[in-house]
């Protein structure tokens, strides 16, 4: 298959950890016989360093003429210690968001088995727990109209939602729960807000269309607690995009690592691959950012296509190497982000080289 991909690494950790994935998608291609091209482009601080705007005309143009779209991560604390600035990287990322219709962040999470003790959650507690997010991401507060007073003693976020934002996710979770273990919980505020009345009106209304799947609410500080307490109970949560990004970065405790939470951003043309986590820029240019999340986000890019065998020879060379902690500290490893991406792609285009008897790839001893 031929697909042109384009590549925002954008700040802090982003480069670092978009090479390892390039690398390892560079490896699918060679093994299985595929053609991807990659071009580059900036976005975020990056993107306002060359050309003053977080999403440069050329790197909007550049996703939507390519088949997919990696991106990295953005954010610098030049701004997120300056409120007061008016062009922020983060907007680079909305913009785009918006500008390609991605309206459904998919984020899977899942205790590895080989991470349990390494939890800080209670291994009985999370040990095979297996649930996907489908977090709303191009609606809601984050894109409401935003205001500050003028005598700067006030400030205004709104968010709104139209039945038609819900239902086109609702729609896409309730499928990919028929394929799961049927259940979608509907996360809201609906005791409060207006806007959660409406989502669960409407997912209510929606569930009859799927009766194979069972439909149950839980509000948002209920379901914070109960996904520490209990996630076993979820299979799949769907939610509106504040709430989702909030519950996907402390569901990913159950992973053990926010450095392991991969996501697929997709809408109706385009599609968008990109770890849950942020810049870390305390991490930049460290070699200790964990690559797996960006790596396993590539997986998700190639599961789109339906290229599933090389999707499933990215994800068990991620699984090998957490068991063999060839991995980065935040996981309990040693390894640097490089070193995690060298053994990744190794494994990738010559599995068999691997031999587990005495824990040596090739001619290296990897432990
Ligand atoms: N999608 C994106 O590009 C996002 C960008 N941001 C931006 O990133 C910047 C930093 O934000 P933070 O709130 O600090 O969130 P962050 O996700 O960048 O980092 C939070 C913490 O998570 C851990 N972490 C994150 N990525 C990791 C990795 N690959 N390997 C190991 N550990 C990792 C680190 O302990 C880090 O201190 C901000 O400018 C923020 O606006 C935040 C979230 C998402
Ligand atoms: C930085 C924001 C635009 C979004 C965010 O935190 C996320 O999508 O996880
Ligand atoms: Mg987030």
């Amino acid at each position: 298959m031929k697909l042109n991909i384009a590549v925002l690494p954008g700040d802090g950790i982003g480069p670092e950890i978009m090479q390892q994935s390039v690398k390892v998608l560079e490896a699918v291609a060679e093994r299985f016989q595929h053609e991807f091209r990659f071009e580059s482009s900036p976005v975020g601080a990056a993107g306002i360093e060359e050309t003053g705007d977080p999403l440069p005309e050329a790197t909007l143009e550049l996703c939507k003429k390519s088949d997919a779209v990696l991106f990295g991560a953005i954010g610098d604390p030049k701004y997120d210690n300056h409120p007061e600035a008016k062009i922020r990287p983060e907007q680079g990322l909305l913009r785009l968001r918006k500008e390609l219709g991605l309206f459904a962040n998919i984020r899977p999470i899942k205790a590895y088995k080989s991470l349990l003790e390494h939890s800080p959650l209670r291994p009985e507690r999370i040990e095979a727990a297996d649930m996907v997010i489908y977090r709303e991401l191009t609606s809601g507060i984050y894109y409401g109209e935003r205001s500050l007073s003028e005598d700067e003693k006030s400030a205004t976020d709104t968010c709104t939602y139209t039945v038609e934002e819900i239902e086109r996710i609702a729609h896409l979770a309730f499928k990919s729960a028929q394929k799961r273990r049927k259940k979608v919980t509907l996360v809201d505020k609906a005791n409060v807000l207006e806007t959660s009345r409406l989502w669960r009106k409407t997912v209510t209304r929606l569930a009859k269309d799927y009766p194979d799947v069972d439909l149950d609410f839980l509000f948002v500080d209920n379901a914070a607690m109960q996904l520490i307490l209990n996630p076993r109970q979820f299979d799949l949560i769907l939610t509106e995009n504040m709430f989702g990004d909030i519950l996907s970065d402390e569901a990913s405790i159950i992973g053990g690592s926010i450095g392991l939470l991969a996501s697929a951003s997709v809408g109706t043309t385009y599609s968008l691959f990109e770890p849950i986590h942020g810049s870390y820029p305390q991490a930049a240019g460290k070699g200790i950012a964990n690559p797996v999340a960006s790596i396993l986000s590539a997986a998700m890019l190639l599961e789109h296509f339906n290229l599933t065998k090389e999707a499933q020879a990215v994800i068990d060379a991620v699984e090998l190497s957490i068991k063999l902690q060839i991995s980065t500290s935040d996981i309990g490893g040693g390894h640097t982000t490089k070193s995690v991406g060298d053994f990744l792609e190794s494994l990738v285009l010559e599995p068999g080289n691997f031999n587990n008897e005495n824990l040596r790839y090739g001619q290296m001893t990897i432990i």
